[in-house]
């Protein structure tokens, strides 16, 4: 049996992050991915232009749609743009019987906004509670906990931030921070920490989500969630140092780069 992948986000118009990056990721790693998308955003290489939020009853519908006929196996969650969808989707979440992969989006690279800072509270409060993973970056961290890591050092002391607002597991990305890409993966007994080449590639866009559609693929599949975040992290690196070029900005990650011959 093929298992079911749900991603809970918006759209990148550009094909780059958001829905787009994660079917492909999903495609690319073998399972029947799904979506409810939360919003539209108009973007590119340069950045987010418009978005604009679905209503909850189009979210709601959307999601069981899916969960009720469907059924998933995995759950991933990316842009939820407002208070309002952040505690729609939370709910849904909690009643679903499935891990859920939380990627506690804020800002796209361009700097542009995709959570209204009204939201916040919300992700602190309902949204990590239901997360098997959440897999913050440094901006992130930062906005959620007021934590700002400048080394790798400060890892340990992010993740316990995050642990405090209840997700089973944290994956701090360290992609932000100069030197190797590292990330922490803990739930506060157990920590394993992934390390990988920097690749000096500008072509990065998506790398957020494709990491955790990855997770959210390999929780389907069975696996841990060290196994899964293992597989991820190898899998958006091969995606990074396959990065090309597209318009004028930031080009996407390459989620096909093992059907061209990559390992
Ligand atoms: N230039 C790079 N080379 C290799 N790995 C990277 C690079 N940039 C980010 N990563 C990795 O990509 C994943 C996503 O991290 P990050 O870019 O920080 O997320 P986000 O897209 O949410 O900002 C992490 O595993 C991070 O370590
Ligand atoms: C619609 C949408 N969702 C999420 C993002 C952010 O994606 P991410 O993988 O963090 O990649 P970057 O934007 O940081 O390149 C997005 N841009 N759009």
């Amino acid at each position: 049996m093929i298992p079911n992948v749900l991603t809970v986000a918006g759209s990148d118009s550009g094909g780059g992050a958001g829905i787009q990056a994660d079917l492909k990721t999903m495609l690319a790693l073998g399972v029947h991915g799904m979506s409810v998308i939360t919003a539209v955003t108009a973007q590119n290489s340069l950045g987010v232009q418009g978005a604009w939020e679905l209503p909850v009853e189009a979210v709601r519908a959307q999601y069981r749609s899916v969960v009720d006929d469907i059924g998933v196996q995995a759950i991933k969650t990316g842009m939820l743009a407002s208070a309002e969808l952040v505690e729609t989707v939370a709910e849904l979440i909690g009643g679903t019987d499935a891990p859920a992969v939380v990627d506690p989006v804020g800002v796209s690279k361009h700097g542009d906004s995709l959570l209204a800072a009204s939201a916040l509270d919300s992700v602190r409060t309902k949204l990590l509670p239901v997360a098997t993973v959440a897999t913050p970056n440094l901006d992130e961290v930062a906005q959620i906990t007021g934590v700002h890591v400048e080394s790798e050092e400060q890892l340990r002391g992010a993740a316990a931030a995050v642990l405090a607002y209840g997700p089973r597991w944290v994956l701090i990305k360290g992609g932000h921070l100069p030197g190797d890409a590292v990330d922490l993966l803990t739930d506060g007994s157990e920590e394993h920490w992934l390390r990988a080449p920097r690749y000096d590639n500008r072509h990065t866009h998506g790398t957020g989500c494709t990491l955790a559609s990855a997770i959210a693929s390999g929780l389907a599949k069975g696996l841990s969630v060290p196994e899964a975040v293992a597989a991820a992290k190898e899998y958006v690196t091969g995606a990074i140092e396959a990065g090309f070029a597209l318009g004028e900005g930031i080009g996407p990650v390459d989620h096909g780069w093992r059907f061209r011959g990559g390992s």
